[in-house]
């Protein structure tokens, strides 16, 4: 197994991020331009947990033209090793650098995402970790999404390995509220407030603690309670004296950003159904592709920018 690595050449460290650095890499048998990543585990004795590296090797088997694919998984003593497909930019720098994304692409994008989450969703795996860093997008603008799976084997920890603090903002309410037993919204509410970003060339919930993550939240939606989330207060980490916020809405929320540019009211209308409290009555993926918002996009001849 770990021969595959000794052919491997480094050629720059990409990135770093939850679980370790990135590299790009060259395969000096094949040629092939792959990303390393190197992950490294708190661990006891035993090494790195079974469990993990039986979660990891699942993912091999994810492959859809959505989902950034999993070449190989290399474990030796102390480390593990992914081996990925590389590709060029993703969604974070990408927005960085070129400012406000051309309302045809969000939309492409936004469906690229959604077929790439369903894909994986019917196979019943979480993203867990959605937001822009880990959406790549290739020179073709196809859209794919890495790591995932990864946050089930190795959970989410609030700090990077360099102690790096680690961005809650695309995080759901019921994770925020310490809930154990979320599921695949989890994914939805991720991809709904990335859509908003990408609207608005501006993140939308910039929270920058637990607290003000869940605040921030709260100010959009008011304060959840009984009656628009049943079960919220019986959450491990709701409060009976949270304050109580009047809800602001999304859509002042965005038009202040815009200013005095138009607001797409299909696109504000499926990012309102992908932000709902109640996980229960969250749109699912599936719905969500079927919205009217893609509608242009179906009118176009095959438009994914394939
Ligand atoms: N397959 C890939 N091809 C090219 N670049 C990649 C690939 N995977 C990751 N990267 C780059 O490396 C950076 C760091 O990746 P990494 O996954 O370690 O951190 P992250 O995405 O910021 O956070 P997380 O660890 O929570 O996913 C990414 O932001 C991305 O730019
Ligand atoms: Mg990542």
């Amino acid at each position: 197994m770990t021969s595959l690595l000794r052919n491997l050449v480094k050629l720059q460290k990409v990135g770093e991020g939850t679980y370790g650095v990135v590299y790009k890499a060259r395969n000096t048998q094949t040629n092939e331009i792959v990303a390393l990543k190197k992950i490294r585990l708190e661990m006891d004795d035993e090494g790195i947990p079974s469990t993990a590296i039986r979660e990891i090797s699942i993912l091999r088997q994810l492959k859809h033209e959505n989902i950034v694919n999993l070449l190989d998984v290399v474990c030796t003593r102390d480390k593990l090793y992914l081996i990925f497909e590389f590709v060029d930019h993703d969604l974070k720098a990408h927005m960085d650098s070129v400012g406000k994304l051309d309302p045809l692409v969000i939309k492409s994008y936004m469906h690229q995402l959604l077929e790439g989450l369903l894909f994986c969703h019917s196979r019943a795996i979480i993203h867990r970790d959605l937001k822009p860093q880990n959406l790549l997008i290739n020179s073709s603008g196809v859209l794919k999404l890495a790591d995932f799976g990864l946050a089930r084997s190795f959970s989410i920890p609030l700090r990077t390995y360099t102690h790096e603090i680690l961005t809650l903002w695309y995080r759901a309410p019921e994770i925020l509220l310490g809930s154990k037993h979320y599921s695949l919204p989890v994914d939805v509410w991720s991809a709904g407030v990335i859509l908003a970003e990408m609207m608005m060339n501006y993140p939308l919930f910039p929270g920058d603690s637990e607290v003000d993550q869940i605040y921030k939240i709260f100010q959009a939606f008011g304060t959840p309670n009984e009656s628009n989330w049943p079960g919220v207060s019986s959450l491990p980490d709701y409060s009976p004296v949270f304050p109580s916020f009047t809800p602001k809405t999304l859509r002042k929320i965005i038009k202040e950003r815009l200013k005095d540019d138009p607001i797409d009211e299909v696109g504000l209308d499926l990012v309102e159904k992908m932000l709902v409290y109640d996980p229960k009555k969250r749109i699912s993926i599936k719905q969500a592709l079927q919205h009217p918002y893609f509608d242009d996009l179906k009118n176009l001849n095959e438009p994914k920018q394939k």
